[in-house]
């Protein structure tokens, strides 16, 4: 029985839920390799998503990224660039699985409700009711120069948006007449979107403000969460539960899916030894010293990612916080945080690509043989710690591969993972119940 409290109760039958997913921009997958399949073709989601599928997951999830993030008029050399639209990327995913659930990511701020709510219902429609939407607010300025004309909006403001989008998204799925006008969003009549299997699409949400989490608490089936780590992650859990209640939902009515990166081997050396090689991947020196330039907005190609950090100063407009280079935490404080590292590094002896690795978020993984991983995963979702995970793969292939082959068998073992698909809709695979009536009497 469980004593942590984290807002819901202890449940021996509790089932874990299962995402992958591919971020829009973003290092955390190891492309480079020879046994990698290419980045962008049709046919490597293809592989992936049947895979998944194999593996009886819940959903497929992909990532946006509207404009790739740039480093001294470069795409800056971790982004993945090219990458197709992810609605239309899983409607061709769409005829060629059955059952697993396709969830794409899309912003809040830049798109148009009407628009937009019709092309996730045409994904619903063509999946036969196997479509999610994960809502985001996009927190950087590059994408709002391709959009707005140049126009930003603040944190607060996009989360006001957030709002206002998604419930005339759920108008118009729910077929209702909308007239809503403000300064944000204008949107006028009704939609010939007709219900899919599910009712509409399943919402995901991924934010981690308060906005985020009130956008999530308010109106999302599921949310992408940041939070891996145990102590983040109750307390998150219990927050989250609270705000959801607040909102006359019942607490644990969102599902709880962090993001993580999963690393099993035969041992646990040997994972251990995995994760190393990944991390020390993810930042060599090029990237170490690239991950610097897009905090000090200049060119430090000159400084040895083996030698001590740049002992001159960023400059001024790097830290506007349109920049959208800093988690929002850490916005305000840039030079705070530049003389923080400069303390650690100096403390610890650190290198510059030493102080990347021990500083960078990319540090989520969940790694030790499947058995330990199971053990571990079956404790957070009977405790309620998390209800699943959305996992980003190391290896496109080897780890999907891994995932389905060596941790769905040792997650079945322990009675905590579904031996086959018993729903053929997204809502179903994720036990939700159905809204849509909710929807229509709310609207
Ligand atoms: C787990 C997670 C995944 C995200 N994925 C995306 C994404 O694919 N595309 C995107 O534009 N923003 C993405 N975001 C960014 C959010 O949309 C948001 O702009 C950012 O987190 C800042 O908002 P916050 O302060 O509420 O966290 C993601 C955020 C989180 C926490």
């Amino acid at each position: 029985m469980s004593t942590v409290d984290t807002g819901a109760p202890y449940d021996e039958n509790a089932q874990i839920h299962l995402g992958v997913f591919y971020p829009g921009i973003g290092a955390q997958t190891v492309w480079e390799d020879a046994n990698a399949p290419d980045q962008v073709a049709t046919d490597t989601f293809v592989e992936v998503a049947q895979t998944l599928e194999r593996g009886l997951f819940d959903a497929f999830f992909l990532g946006d990224g509207q404009r790739v993030r740039e480093n001294r008029g470069a795409i800056l050399s971790t982004d993945i660039a090219g990458r197709p639209d992810a609605i239309i990327q899983l409607s061709a995913l769409a005829a060629v699985t059955e059952r697993i659930g396709l969830v794409a990511t899309q912003n809040a701020t830049y798109n148009l409700p009407a628009e937009l709510a019709r092309r996730l219902a045409s994904l619903d429609a063509l999946s036969e009711g196997r479509a999610g939407w994960n809502i985001v607010t996009t927190d950087n300025a590059w994408t709002g120069e391709n959009f707005r004309r140049g126009g930003w909006l603040e944190h607060e403001r996009r989360y006001e948006r957030a709002t206002q989008v998604v419930e005339l998204a759920k108008q118009y799925w729910a077929g209702q007449k909308v007239s809503h006008d403000t300064d944000l969003v204008k949107a006028v009549a009704q939609s010939r979107i007709s219900e899919s299997a599910q009712g509409r699409p399943v919402l995901f949400q991924a934010g981690d403000s308060t906005g985020g989490r009130d956008l999530a608490a308010r109106h999302a089936d599921v949310v992408f969460s940041a939070n891996h780590a145990f102590d983040d992650a109750v307390a998150y859990a219990r927050d989250l539960r609270a705000r959801t209640a607040a909102f006359g939902r019942p607490a644990d009515a969102v599902k709880i899916l962090p993001g993580v990166t999963v690393v099993l081997g035969d041992t646990e050396a040997e994972a251990e030894e995995k994760v190393r090689w990944l991390r020390g991947n993810a930042h060599n020196g090029v990237r170490a010293v690239a991950f610097l330039e897009h905090y000090w907005g200049k060119d430090l190609s000159s400084y040895d990612p083996e030698g001590p950090l740049p002992d001159i100063d960023p400059v001024e407009d790097e830290l506007d916080p349109s920049r959208g280079t800093l988690a929002i935490a850490a916005r305000t404080g840039k030079l705070e945080q530049i003389a923080q590292w400069r303390k650690l590094a100096y403390d610890k002896g650190l290198s510059i690509r030493e102080l990347v690795l021990e500083v960078s978020p990319a540090s989520r993984f969940h790694s030790g043989t499947p058995a330990a991983v199971a053990d571990r995963w079956a404790d957070l979702v009977r405790n309620r710690v998390v209800d699943g995970f959305n996992i980003n793969p190391y290896h496109v292939r080897d780890s999907v591969n891994d995932l389905v082959d060596k941790l769905v068998p040792a997650l079945q073992e322990r009675g905590v993972y579904r031996t086959e698909y018993t729903t053929t809709t997204l809502r179903g695979h994720l036990g939700l119940d159905d809204e849509t009536a909710s929807d229509k009497k709310a609207s």
